[in-house]
């Protein structure tokens, strides 16, 4: 379990998040909304060790993360994904998820020289795995495709491909439906379910498409303004009276995407 303890985040005098509490259960899909602004991804970024908390306090399974950097993060499970980076552009699709792994044997020079079976061992497996992984996503027609050349979704599979070649145990995802298509957005969610059903991933995923946090989660927490403002169902969010005045409050269009409007 995760738990969040009044966590603070400010960037000189203005309070992104402003005392937040949360939990979030091992095995859960939590979705986390709340209009633009409200401190979404400021406290992803704290919670996974890409900014330093101002206070407060983040426990894993007891054990207090505060502040602990991505990488020490990501080899306890605790990871969020990130947008395939330009560098990695130009390699193919398995080509990016077999760099994932940290620490290969190939790197070093020395093992160059004298471990090339062992090297060669483990790129058959890393290979083998990567192309699992595809294939769980159900994009093995990627694998040779350059990064830099799929379309937005499929990028974003990829990023979640990616958290799978690691022993991932929760995922923080951000945005995973933003200028997506509604079947690769489908395709997204049934992975999501897929990897929380048979794998025992734990997920927090920020969408602003209500749909899909219907589709996918088991528990909505609603931020407003740094702080949590409800939780509960995705119904009894939509029906809680300060989440529709936090969404009006911050204009129309925030209030469409409340109530699951195009926007
Ligand atoms: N590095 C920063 N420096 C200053 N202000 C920041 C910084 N990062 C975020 N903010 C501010 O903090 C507030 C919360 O931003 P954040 O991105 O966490 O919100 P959000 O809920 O994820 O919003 P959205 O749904 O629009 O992505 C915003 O007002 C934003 O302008």
């Amino acid at each position: 379990m995760i738990e969040v303890q009044d966590l603070h985040r400010h960037f000189g005098g203005f309070r992104a998040v402003d005392g937040a509490s949360l939990r979030i259960e091992p095995g859960s899909i939590t979705g986390l909304i709340g209009p633009n602004g409200a401190g979404k991804t400021t406290l992803f970024n704290v919670i996974a060790g890409v900014l330093k908390p101002t206070s407060g306090r983040v426990t894993m399974a007891g054990e207090d993360i505060t502040g602990l950097s991505p990488h020490v993060l990501f080899h306890k499970g605790l990871l969020r994904t990130f947008q395939i980076a330009h560098e990695f552009s130009s390699m193919t699709c398995r080509e990016n998820l077999m760099m994932v792994p940290g620490g290969q044997s190939g790197e070093t020079l020395w093992n160059t020289w004298f471990g090339r079976k062992r090297i060669a061992n483990e790129e058959r497996a890393l290979r083998a795995k990567a192309d699992e992984v595809l294939e769980f996503l159900t994009v093995s027609h990627l694998a040779e495709q350059r990064a830099g050349q799929i379309s937005g979704g499929q990028k974003k599979l990829l990023e979640l491909g990616r958290t799978m070649m690691v022993d991932a145990k929760i995922v923080f995802l951000d945005e995973v439906g933003a200028g997506v298509n509604r079947t690769l957005l489908n395709t997204i969610g049934d992975a999501i379910i897929r990897l929380n059903q048979e794998r025992n991933y734990t997920f927090v995923v920020i969408e602003h498409d209500m749909d899909f946090i219907g589709k996918i989660s088991d528990h909505v927490i609603c931020m407003a303004e740094g702080k949590v403002l409800a939780e509960g169902s995705l119904a009894e969010i939509k029906a809680n009276e300060q989440v529709i005045e936090a969404y009006l409050g911050t204009g129309l269009k925030n209030k469409d995407q409340l109530e699951g409007a195009p926007t």
